[in-house]
């Protein structure tokens, strides 16, 4: 089975829900006639990093966004990665993504289980404790946010229980551009896993971001690559290769778990 993938790679409007929506409103409507298998947006898309004024404008409960997405899903008929967003919950704000299928059902939910302290984040906000694993037309695929693709381990976790595919969604800065690229193409070598990385262009008051969304094969051959200015990255990916490369060096088999004690 083939897919194709678009990751929006969104210049987030800093601290505003109303613009960001409009921006990707008109990327679903550009990418009408291309009809993608999966939409893909950056991490803290509808905010940005304004983490001083989440209280305000953080979406509670997450309610706004899944009703936007479910209808967006529907419209394109597209399964859609939704990034992620500030949830207000009654024990604090996290960094959530949601998924939706094509028929606009939310199918899953993962909150950033790594706070990146350099960003603030462990100030503002809360830390998920849950896996990201879902599976969109039977295909097993896992979610992370950023940070957390810094954690083989956790990644590790997804991917031994059968996660072929890692969505990567992020507002990763230019500073540490090298290690964007070096780190998702590790996590797709070690894991034999196609990896869709998502991140967003532009800056905000304390950082320039680095654009350059990546869809990396499980041989970890580069097959898309954005600049640093924003834009859609658009490819397509076979989801056969996952089971040939996993076949010709059997990693997962040859694991021992038993020795690899901390
Ligand atoms: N938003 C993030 O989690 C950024 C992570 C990052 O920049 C890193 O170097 O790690």
């Amino acid at each position: 089975m083939e897919w194709k993938i678009a990751c929006l790679q969104l210049d987030i409007a800093f601290g505003n829900p109303t613009e960001n929506k409009q921006q990707v409103h008109k990327q679903f409507e550009q990418l009408r006639d291309e009809h993608p298998d999966v939409v893909i947006l950056p991490e803290l898309w509808s905010t940005g990093y304004d983490l001083t004024r989440l209280e305000e404008i953080a979406d509670e409960n997450g309610e706004k966004t899944k009703t936007l997405i479910s209808q967006l899903a529907r419209t394109y008929h597209t399964h859609i990665v939704a990034g992620s967003i500030a949830k207000k919950t009654n024990n604090g704000i996290t960094n959530t993504m949601y998924i939706v299928n094509r028929h606009g059902e939310v199918v899953s939910e993962y909150s950033k289980v790594h706070l990146f302290q350099l960003m603030d984040e462990h100030l503002y906000l809360q830390a998920g404790d849950q896996l990201g694993l879902f599976t969109l037309d039977e295909t097993s695929c896992a979610g992370v946010i950023c940070y957390d693709i810094r954690f083989p381990e956790w990644i590790r976790v997804h991917t031994a229980k059968g996660a072929e595919i890692l969505f990567v969604v992020a507002e990763w800065p230019l500073a540490r551009l090298s290690h964007w690229r070096t780190l998702l193409q590790a996590r797709a070598i070690e894991n034999q896993c196609y990896v869709i990385a998502c991140n967003r262009a532009g800056s905000d008051p304390n950082n320039v971001f680095a654009g350059h969304s990546l869809v990396i094969d499980p041989w970890g051959g580069i097959i898309a690559e954005a600049d640093e200015h924003p834009g859609i990255v658009t490819a397509t990916i076979d989801l056969k290769k996952v089971k040939e490369v996993r076949k010709k060096i059997p990693i997962f088999a040859d694991r021992r778990p038993d020795l690899y004690h901390t």
